[in-house]
């Protein structure tokens, strides 16, 4: 028997949740910021990256979040749009908010950073009013990012879509997707995110991340089993700690754990892999195929996607994700 349970019959495959934001990745590579002039424009925000990945690999999305009412904004629907996400769920904020920008340096394919703009966001002016239940009951899962609970009102905004959701029978994903810019403290992130945590069916994060969970409640535990452990006290099934070129760990309940590897990639720039992974491997779990099947899509997605200038544009399809894996297979 599978260790979660998706309801089939729902028209709505997966719903993201929090950040709908802009990436500005440096055309100039190999370059510090300061002497960097060109940039492209990109959709970005990790749960939007993660969604416009479910999306390309055929599932129906939607999303929930609010953007900013400018042209940013609509820049952001609109390519929603083309992708054919659900936006009735997407508000404008009429507050004078802004749209979020992420500056991305790209000194060398390991020497990447970000540099985040993240004063009064749009994204985190997401209202408990704007999660309807109607909206959340008719999705198979939803996933949170953990970033979206930085700020009220976004913050009650959250733990409302997860009631929701777990009254629904609606699978929970949370993505700690730690950011510093928009909290005050790592106290307040490692509260916050472990009382989502505490709540979801499958939990994704890197090392740090889940540290940053365990600091305010004790001593850390560096040890991914101990970790995933800890949330299988309460509601998890899965628990996966990403561990960037090398690879990734999933513990199951049942106390199974699969190492994930990593395929060769023509590595532009490190970030995109997390969430190109997660696209790919919630993807495989919602197929039904098996954690080892759907960590090895995730992969070969992250290494199309480290290849790529680009996170949210440079989503593949499962096509161009299998050739990948036969590519590898046969050699
Ligand atoms: N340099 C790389 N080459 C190929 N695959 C990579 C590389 N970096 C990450 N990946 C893949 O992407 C997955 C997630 O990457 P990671 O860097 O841990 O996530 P995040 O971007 O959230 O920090 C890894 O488990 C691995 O499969
Ligand atoms: O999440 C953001 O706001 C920025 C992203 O769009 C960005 O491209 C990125 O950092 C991707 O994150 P990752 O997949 O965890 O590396």
């Amino acid at each position: 028997m599978s260790l979660i349970t998706f309801e089939l019959n729902r028209p709505m495959d997966f719903i993201g949740l929090g950040r709908l934001c802009i990436d500005l990745n440096a055309n100039e590579i190999h370059r510090p910021m300061e002497e960097t002039r060109m940039f492209t424009k990109y959709v970005g925000g990790s749960p939007a990256n993660i969604t416009i990945a479910i999306a390309r690999l055929g599932l129906k999305a939607g999303f929930i979040g609010r953007v900013s009412d400018d042209q940013h904004g609509r820049f952001i629907t609109h390519y929603l749009e083309k992708e054919g996400i659900d936006t009735a769920s997407v508000i404008t904020d009429k507050s004078g908010s802004v749209t979020g920008l992420a500056f991305t340096e790209i000194k060398s394919p390991t020497d990447c950073s970000i540099l985040m703009y993240r004063d009064n966001v749009a994204d985190l002016k997401l209202e408990p009013g704007d999660v309807r239940e109607d909206y959340i009951r008719q999705a198979k899962a939803i996933m949170i990012s953990g970033t979206a609970l930085a700020k009220s009102p976004s913050r009650e905004a959250v733990f409302k879509a997860v009631d929701l959701a777990r009254k629904h029978n609606v699978v929970v994903f949370f993505d700690i997707d730690y950011r510093p810019w928009t909290w005050t403290s790592r106290d307040e992130t490692g509260i916050y995110c472990s009382l989502v945590a505490e709540k979801s069916d499958v939990i994704l994060g890197g090392r740090e991340e889940f540290d940053l969970l365990e600091a305010p409640f004790g001593p850390l535990q560096q040890d991914d089993r101990l970790t995933a452990e800890r949330w299988f006290a309460h509601h998890a099934k899965i628990v996966l700690v990403k561990h960037g070129g090398d690879g990734s760990v999933a513990f199951t309940k049942d106390g199974q754990s699969f190492t994930g590897t990593t395929f060769p990639a023509n590595v532009v720039k490190t970030f995109g892999a997390g969430d190109s992974f997660a696209g790919a491997f919630i993807y495989g779990l919602m197929n039904g195929w098996d954690i080892a099947r759907s960590q090895q899509f995730g992969a070969a997605s992250a290494s199309i996607v480290v290849s790529s200038h680009s996170c949210s544009d440079a989503m593949p399809t499962a096509e161009q994700i299998q050739a990948v894996i036969d590519k590898h297979s046969s050699n």
